[in-house]
């Protein structure tokens, strides 16, 4: 048995980064960028009104000002501002030369048809200096930078319309279980609905990742070895869900085995996910996670998450908050790191969530957080500050 921390730092030691591709900007989202990212120019392009109003020199504020032209975004000035001048400037356009404020048209009176007063004491320049955001050759994103919304407006802006990113990893999924049904079907007595696929499915879809739903295998060793087989011939990583922990019928490690996997861990002093594997063999990767279905989604988000971003050239660290807990809470045992549904309330107080174990799936619907409880905590005290993994 070997702590979370243990398993963290192996998988993203055993995981190899996959090839760089080039793809389109509408493509990017949660992709990482391969190499730097560099301007090709500076930001603002040049000295840029940040208000509809009069662009001016500062030195004239007190007196009437004659308007020379209008000045639209998009437009180059064609006068340069002298004294007691002024050009009519829109938000975004090219400040002309001579001028070195812009007084918001608010802030102005008609004197007559072609000269404007400005009515208050003082003013800001109001202009956006070249290069005062990116100079070019600036580098605006690193090597290794997971793409938000945010980076892509960079991207944009610099005309990076094609970056090179790390290729996406193909994630298949299975469920094992021969009381399984697919959610379609009613169950028979003794069967439940595969939950974990859809589960996995829809995780791998928040990161951005198609994953390849290999549907349910049932408990036989032949028919899962197989499924295995050609789920990894097609896919750089397999997520298979149940038969890893000490049943009859629990038959992954063994033929993870016998197919020249190497087993770097199976069994975790976490809670829920004690029988938990991670294997490699080459460069495909296999997670085996336990059948429980709060199991299989807090496993995924600890492990899953952390592999298939080292893949994408990601080095990836739950976003954690420390806030108070709401009430007193305790465990009967601290031999393992728990994990835990919990929600925020109004007062930013941590409130666990009812939770009966792995089983109780609905627990999670309601949380927006995974508490941690540390090995030897046994309780946390109203106030307690506890620390939070976001969902
Ligand atoms: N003797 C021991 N038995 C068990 C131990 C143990 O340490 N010693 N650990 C228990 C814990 S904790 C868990 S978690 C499970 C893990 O077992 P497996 O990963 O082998 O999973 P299964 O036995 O196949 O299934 C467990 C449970 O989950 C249900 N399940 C499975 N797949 C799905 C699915 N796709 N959708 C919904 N539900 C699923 C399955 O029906 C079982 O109820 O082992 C314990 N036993
Ligand atoms: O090993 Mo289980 O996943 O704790 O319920």
């Amino acid at each position: 048995m070997i702590t979370f921390h243990e398993a963290l730092k192996t998988v993203k030691h055993a995981t190899k980064k996959l090839d760089t591709e080039i793809i389109n900007l509408a493509d990017c989202l949660n992709r990482v960028v391969a190499e730097d990212v560099l301007s090709d120019m500076s930001l603002p392009p040049f000295n840029k009104s940040a208000m509809d109003g009069y662009a001016c020199k500062q030195s004239d504020l007190a007196n009437n000002l004659e308007v020379l032209e209008v000045i639209a975004a998009g437009s180059a000035p064609t006068k340069t501002v002298g004294t007691n001048q002024c050009s009519k400037i829109m938000t975004g356009a090219m400040v002309p030369e001579g001028a070195d404020t812009v007084i918001m048209i608010e802030h102005t009176e008609q004197i007559n048809d072609n000269h404007i007063h400005f009515t208050k004491e003082k003013t800001k320049s109001n202009i956006c200096l070249k290069g005062e955001d990116i100079l070019e050759n600036d580098v605006v994103l690193k090597k290794g930078t997971r793409l938000k919304a945010q980076h892509i407006s960079v991207l944009a802006s610099v005309g990076c319309a094609n970056p090179v990113v790390y290729k996406q990893p193909k994630v298949a999924t299975i469920a094992t279980g021969s009381e399984l049904v697919e959610p379609d079907q009613k169950p028979e007595i003794s069967q439940i609905r595969n939950v974990n696929s859809w589960q996995l499915q829809a995780q791998l879809q928040k990161m951005g990742i198609k994953g390849d739903n290999k549907g349910i295998v049932l408990d036989s060793k032949q028919a899962t070895k197989e499924a295995m087989i050609k789920s990894l011939e097609e896919n750089d990583v397999l997520i298979i869900s149940g038969g890893v922990s000490v049943g009859d019928f629990d038959f992954i490690p063994q033929i993870l085995k016998e197919l020249g996997f190497n087993i770097w861990f199976h069994t975790l002093m976490v809670k829920p996910g004690k029988h938990t594997v991670f294997a490699t063999c080459k460069e495909k990767y296999v997670l085996g996670l336990p059948g429980n279905p709060v199991s299989s989604f807090v496993q995924f988000e600890l492990l899953g998450k952390p592999l298939l971003y080292r893949l994408m050239g990601y080095d990836y660290n739950a976003p954690m908050v420390r806030m108070p807990i709401a009430s007193d809470y305790k465990r009967k045992r601290a031999d393992r790191l728990e994990f835990l549904p919990v929600r925020f309330n109004a007062d930013n107080q941590v409130v666990p969530i009812k939770y009966h174990g792995s089983a109780h799936i609905n627990a999670f619907t309601s949380a927006n957080g995974i508490m941690l409880i540390p090995t030897d905590v046994d309780e946390f005290m109203e106030g307690e500050f506890v620390h939070v993994r976001q969902l």
